[in-house]
């Protein structure tokens, strides 16, 4: 039951799911990319990707597609601070107390292109990351552009 509840909405970029029921208390968190991950071989994410490059570890980042229905044509995600995702699970704990089962989706509501978290990244880190233009998640299509 808890494994469906977090799949209920896969494109968010965290989901804290938790419970009570008779036999037991359960709080499952799941985050995309783990907190303060610093990934072996080459990053499958973006921020890990555009660390790398900024540290030249990597030559270039490769953004995936700019032809999605968005404001930029890069896919947008919803990203928040990490301190809110860890309030969060507090929150969520604290929450253990109540009866029945929800699930939160934590987020900023503001979504943010790859272009721009790039040129956020670039302005904070005063680096300019070379970047090109490559294909599209293809699984990820049947999210973004229904
Ligand atoms: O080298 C890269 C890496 C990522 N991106 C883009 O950057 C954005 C964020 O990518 P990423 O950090 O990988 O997050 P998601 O695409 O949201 O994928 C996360 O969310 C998916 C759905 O929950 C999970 O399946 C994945 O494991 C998890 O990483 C997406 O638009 C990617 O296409 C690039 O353009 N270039």
């Amino acid at each position: 039951m808890l494994q469906g509840l977090e799949n209920i909405n896969e494109r968010n970029c965290v989901k804290c799911t938790f419970g009570n029921y008779p036999n037991g208390t359960y709080v499952v968190s799941r985050t995309c990319g783990y907190i303060g991950e610093d990934p072996c071989g080459i990053p499958n994410n973006l921020m890990p990707f555009v660390q790398q490059v900024a540290v030249g570890r990597r030559p270039a980042l490769t953004v995936f597609g700019s032809d999605y229905s968005t404001k930029d044509g890069t896919e947008v995600r919803d990203y928040l601070h990490i301190v809110d995702l860890a309030d969060g699970h507090i929150a969520a704990l604290r929450k253990l107390v109540a009866a029945g089962c929800e699930v939160y989706n934590l987020g900023t509501g503001k979504g943010t292109s790859v272009l721009e978290m790039v040129a956020t990244f670039e302005k904070a880190s005063g680096k300019v990351l070379p970047e090109s233009i490559g294909a599209g998640k293809p699984y990820l299509r049947q999210f973004i552009d229904v």
